[in-house]
């Protein structure tokens, strides 16, 4: 499992999705997921730049990492994002399998 960080325009969606699609790995994206939900509220939500509840994010996380079961590699993008998603994503890795390996800090470079 690879974790992209960095802010919005940092190319995260790009790079992580040509690194997707030439490895044959799931890239999950958690405003991507939170979108395909099609859910007014949430959308809501998404646009007033607030988090959405750590128990929606993590759920919808956690049902694509079960369906990814069987792939190799994934990359999250978006995700973890405050501390208590970093460590739900870390104690369930009895239910998805997976470690994170490396974690990939995509932005601009500090003047
Ligand atoms: N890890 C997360 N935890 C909680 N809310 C999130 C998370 N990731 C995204 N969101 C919600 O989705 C919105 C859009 O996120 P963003 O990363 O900008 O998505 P994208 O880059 O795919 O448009 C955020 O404003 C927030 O409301």
């Amino acid at each position: 499992m690879i974790v992209f960080f960095g802010p919005a325009g940092a190319g995260k969606s790009v790079q992580g999705q040509i690194l997707a699609a030439r490895h044959g790995w799931r890239w999950l994206s958690a405003g991507q997921l939170l979108r395909d939900t099609h859910d007014g509220e949430l959308i809501h939500r998404m646009q007033s730049g607030e988090l959405v509840p750590i128990e929606t994010i993590n759920g919808l996380m956690g049902e694509a990492l079960n369906k990814a079961k069987d792939i190799n590699g994934v990359i999250l993008d978006g995700y973890p994002r405050q501390l208590e998603q970093a460590k739900w994503l870390i104690e369930s890795r009895s239910h998805h399998g997976k470690d994170v390996k490396l974690v990939i800090k995509a932005g601009s470079s500090a003047r």
